[in-house]
C-alpha cells in the first residue's frame, strides 16, 4: 500500500453538483461564467440543492422560508456576550453553528426532507450569527434581520445596521455565486467524512467549518489581506515578494490544488475589485493587488486563485478583514449542505486506509524500565 501525499489526483467520490473540466467549474453543468453574471446567490443555492435552476414561484418560496428561519435563538445571542471580544470569527463561528443543533428538536433526524430544511435554516442562520458578533464584540446589539431581502442584502444591514447601496449588495451577492461549491475540496470532504458515519448536519457543518477556517483553505482570504495591508504601497510590493520569494514562503491566495493554469472565478473577482476601486476614486488597493500578481505569476508561474482579489473586494466593501472566511462560510454553505445530502442519497462510511511508516515488532517495556 502506498499512500499519495495530500491525495492528490484520487478520485474519493462520485458527485453530480458541480464539475472542474479543463479549467472550466460549472454547477450542475452551467459554466461559472454564466452563473457569476446571471445568477442571484439564491438561485444558485437552488440549484445546487435541488439540481435545477428555480422557477419564479421556487424561486419565491426559498425566499420567504429564508426569511422565516434567519433569526437565531436568543440563547445563543447571551453565550456570544461572554465569549471574548478578540475571539476568532470562524472559531465563533464554528462553536455557535454547533451550538445550533441545541436548539433544534429534529437536530439528529437525518432524513432527506429534515436536511433539507435544516440546509435552508443553516443558510439563513449563519449571516445572523456572524453579524451579530461582529456587532457584539463591539458592544452594540445585534440588529434583527430584515424579512424579504437577500442574504447579501441582509448580512450587509445586519453588520451595520444601515440600509447598504446597490452596488455593495451586487458585488456581494455574485462573490457568493462565486464561492458556492468547488467540487471534492477540503471543508466539502471533511463534511462527507463526518455526515457519511450518519452523523447530524450541523455536525457535518462544523466539521466543515473547521476545515475551511485554514490559511490553505478558506482562511487565505484574511491572510491575502494581511500581505496587502504589509505592503502598504506600490513602491513596497516588489521587495516584500521578492523577500518571500527568496525566503521559499507560500504567497497568500496564489497556487491551486486542481487549476494549474488559473482559477476561472479570480478574473470575476479582479473585475469587481477594479470597479468598485474606480468608484471609490482609489485604486490603490488594486494597484497592489495587480502588480503582485505580475511578479508572482511572473517569476513562479503562479495564477491567483479565489482568494486573491477577493480581499481587495471585502476591503473596499468596508467590511472587516476577520469577516472574509466566515462570508466565504456563508456561501460554502450551500455547496456542503448540497454534498451532505448527496452523501447520504447513496451512503457508504468513507474510511481509507494508510500506509504505515512505524516500528514493527517491538515489546511492552513496564514502567519503570523505561
Ligand atoms: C479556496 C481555496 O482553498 S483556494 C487555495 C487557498 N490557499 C492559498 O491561497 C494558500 C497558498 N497556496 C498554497 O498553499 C497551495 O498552492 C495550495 C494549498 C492551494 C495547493 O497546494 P498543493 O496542491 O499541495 O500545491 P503544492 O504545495 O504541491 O505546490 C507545488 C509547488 O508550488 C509551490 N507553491 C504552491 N503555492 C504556492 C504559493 N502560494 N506561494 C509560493 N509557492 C507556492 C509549492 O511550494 C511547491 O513548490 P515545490 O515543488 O518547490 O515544493
Ligand atoms: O478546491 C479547492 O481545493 C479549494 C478551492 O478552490 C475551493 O474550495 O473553492
Amino acid at each position: 500500500m502506498t499512500a499519495t501525499k495530500g491525495l492528490e489526483g484520487i478520485v474519493a467520490a462520485t458527485s453530480s453538483i458541480s464539475s472542474i473540466n479543463d479549467g472550466v467549474l460549472a454547477y450542475r453543468g452551467i459554466n461559472i461564467d454564466e452563473l457569476a453574471e446571471c445568477a442571484s446567490y439564491e438561485e444558485t443555492a437552488y440549484l445546487l440543492w435541488y439540481g435545477k435552476l428555480p422557477t419564479k414561484s421556487q424561486l419565491l418560496t426559498l425566499q420567504e422560508q429564508l426569511s422565516e428561519y434567519a433569526a437565531v435563538p436568543q440563547e445563543i445571542l447571551e453565550q456570544m456576550k461572554l465569549f471574548p471580544t478578540d475571539a476568532n470569527t470562524m472559531a465563533v463561528l464554528r462553536t455557535t453553528v454547533s451550538a445550533l443543533a441545541l436548539y433544534d428538536e429534529t437536530a439528529n433526524d437525518i432524513s432527506r426532507e429534515s436536511n433539507q430544511k435544516k440546509s435552508i435554516k443553516l443558510q439563513s442562520q449563519i449571516p445572523t450569527l456572524i453579524a451579530a458578533f461582529a456587532r457584539i464584540r463591539e458592544g452594540k446589539e445585534p440588529v434583527a434581520p430584515l424579512k424579504g431581502v437577500s442574504i447579501a442584502h441582509n448580512f450587509l444591514y445586519m453588520l451595520t445596521g444601515e440600509e447598504p447601496d446597490e452596488v455593495a449588495i451586487r458585488a456581494l451577492d455574485q462573490a457568493l455565486v462565486l464561492h458556492a461549491d468547488h467540487e471534492l475540496n477540503a471543508s466539502t470532504f471533511s463534511a462527507r467524512v463526518t455526515i457519511a458515519t450518519l452523523s447530524d448536519i450541523y455536525s457535518g457543518v462544523t466539521s466543515a467549518l473547521g476545515t475551511l477556517k485554514g490559511p490553505l483553505h478558506g482562511g487565505a482570504n484574511e491572510a491575502v489581506m494581511q500581505m496587502l495591508s504589509e505592503i502598504g504601497t506600490l513602491e513596497q510590493v516588489e521587495p516584500y515578494i521578492q523577500n518571500k520569494l527568496n525566503n521559499r514562503d507560500k504567497i497568500m491566495g496564489f497556487g491551486h490544488r486542481v487549476y494549474k493554469n488559473g482559477d476561472p472565478r479570480a478574473k470575476h473577482l479582479q473585475k469587481m475589485s477594479y470597479q468598485l476601486s474606480q468608484l471609490k476614486n482609489d485604486s490603490t488597493l488594486y494597484d497592489i493587488s495587480v502588480k503582485v500578481e505580475e511578479l508572482v505569476t511572473g517569476q513562479k508561474g503562479l495564477r491567483p486563485n479565489v482568494d486573491f482579489y477577493s480581499a481587495s473586494v471585502y476591503t473596499l466593501l468596508e467590511i472587516p478583514r476577520d469577516l472574509f472566511t466566515p462570508i466565504f462560510a456563508i456561501s460554502r454553505l450551500s455547496g456542503w449542505t448540497a454534498h451532505i445530502l448527496e452523501q447520504l442519497d447513496d451512503n457508504r462510511i468513507i474510511r481509507p486506509r494508510a500506509e504505515y511508516t512505524g516500528a514493527n515488532n517491538q515489546q511492552y517495556i513496564p514502567i519503570e524500565l523505561r
